[in-house]
């Protein structure tokens, strides 16, 4: 037997201006909603129950603070979807009520449509989405086993867990983190856990493109909307409509482009570059920076607004050196893929080799560790790697292996460089570049020959 009658609120709206209380009454009734409403905060914290399932929430209360019902309310039903309507140029409120675990807000004055298309939302997704259990296993994981991430890290285990949370949600996310933490990693795994797992995750780094090709690339464009646009074409939020858009390098989003982003992050809607009709998307947006987008809002290079928007939910990565127990399991995973990669057994670290990577300070983080494993394996012969094979790799600058162009060298210049210092070093004697490198004679040749050096 319903606990509830039928008939019962479904929807409380606090709000003590009574002309609206009345109008949101009348147009939750229009969108299928059965409304009761509260003007002050303790009304509607009597009336809370758990029939209700949203509540529209003023910020400006003539008792109680908004942010004081927002809190009770998360007390007494934590997962009671809040909509926060804060005041025009209010965006540090909206923020804190977002913070404080408000699913979206609102700025007065607001669309009614955007307002019940939100609810509309929650609602899908409150249906969709199975209660999280106590164990580790997500929801939205009725299509692809989604196996728990783990770290040995505490620091890890905490961003996972927050990690985990935020995937089945639909909120913005802000990864950030030194280069090579592992952001575009992270947000990948976000959308694999989401129920968004079965659409398209794309990403696009912002300052890989100029800005009007970026425009497009992220917009969209019209046939003849610029040089070189002879035929239409959809943009990123078109295509990840149903997905998950991942945008690295946030904080290299020119200026002319904010805007732009903050409507569509708000409203949901855009147009094509040249276009003059109104489309919609669904996307996630999950961005990522690796420099301090709070400095660069203060420094005047990027909008706070657009900050706020983006910020709604931050997950910091932390170093590798800052998560130094993670070390040895993700050297681990690393040599398996290289091994599967390159079609051989594997190889095992020595207990001084796995002592000398714990001692470095990884400066380029899990792309380093990455980058200098690739290369130990290149010229180990055997299946055990001993720190003799990484020590030679383990005294990069602070700032990492740059060349002299300024951008980080690849392996193969990396792996040249290493072997040209030595093989000179040794007074260009083979068989002493083999024992110093660690590797057979044989490989000493076939280097020399595929460094031109021969
Ligand atoms: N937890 C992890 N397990 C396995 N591999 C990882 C993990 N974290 C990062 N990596 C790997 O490390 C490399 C660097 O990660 P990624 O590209 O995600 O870093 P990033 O923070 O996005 O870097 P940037 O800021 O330079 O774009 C990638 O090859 C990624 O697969």
């Amino acid at each position: 037997m319903a606990r509830y009658p039928s008939d019962a609120p479904n929807l409380l709206i606090v709000d003590d201006d009574s002309t609206i209380q009345r109008l949101l009454e009348f147009a939750a009734k229009d969108h299928g909603w059965r409304p009761v409403a509260a003007g002050t905060g303790n009304h509607a914290l009597e009336l809370l129950d758990e029939a209700i399932e949203a509540v529209v929430l003023d910020h400006g209360l003539p008792d109680v603070e908004g942010m004081e019902v927002l809190s009770r309310i998360r007390d007494r039903f934590p997962d009671l979807p809040v909509i926060m309507l804060t005041g025009l140029n209010d965006a540090e409120t909206a923020v804190k009520a977002l913070r404080a675990g408000a699913a979206d807000y609102l700025t007065k004055p607001f669309e009614l449509k955007r307002l019940f298309d939100i609810l509309r939302e929650i609602r899908r997704e409150r249906k969709e989405i199975p209660a999280p259990a106590a164990t580790s296993t997500l929801p939205g994981s009725s299509v692809k086993a989604t196996k728990a991430l783990t770290s040995a890290s505490p620091k890890v285990r905490e961003l996972l867990r927050r990690l985990e949370k935020a995937a089945a949600l639909n909120s913005t996310i802000l990864l950030t983190g030194e280069s090579g933490t592992g952001k575009t990693y992270f947000a990948r795994e976000i959308h694999r856990l989401s129920p968004r797992s079965t659409e398209d995750f794309i990403t696009v780094s912002c300052p890989a493109l100029p800005r009007e090709l970026l425009e497009s690339e992220l917009f969209g464009h019209e046939r003849g909307s610029f040089t070189g646009a002879t035929s239409s074409r959809a943009g990123r939020f078109e295509q990840a409509s149903k997905g998950t858009l991942f945008l690295d390098e946030i904080g290299d989003l020119p200026a002319e482009l904010q805007p732009k982003l903050l409507n569509v992050l708000q409203d949901r809607e855009f147009f094509r570059v040249g276009g003059n009709k109104l489309l919609k998307t669904d996307t996630r947006v999950i961005a990522a920076t690796n420099v301090d987008l709070r400095a660069r809002v203060n420094a005047g290079g990027f909008r706070e607004d657009l900050y706020y928007r983006l910020n709604i939910i931050e997950l910091h990565i932390p170093p590798l050196r800052e998560r130094k127990e993670d070390i040895e399991g993700l050297a681990g995973d690393i040599l398996k893929r290289i091994a599967q990669r390159r079609g051989v057994e594997g190889w095992q670290l020595s207990e001084a080799a796995g002592a000398a990577l714990l001692a470095f300070d990884w400066p380029g983080n899990v792309r380093q560790l990455e980058n200098v494993l690739e290369r130990a394996t290149a010229f180990t012969d055997g299946t055990a790697l001993g720190e003799k094979d990484l020590a030679p790799l383990l005294e990069t600058r602070r700032d990492g292996p740059l060349g002299s162009s300024g951008r980080p060298l690849t392996l193969q210049e990396m792996e040249r460089d290493v072997f040209i210092q030595t093989y000179h070093r040794s007074g260009k004697n083979k068989a002493k570049t083999a024992r110093e490198l660690g590797i057979s004679e044989r490989s000493v040749y076939n280097l020399l020959e595929r460094h031109g050096l021969k």
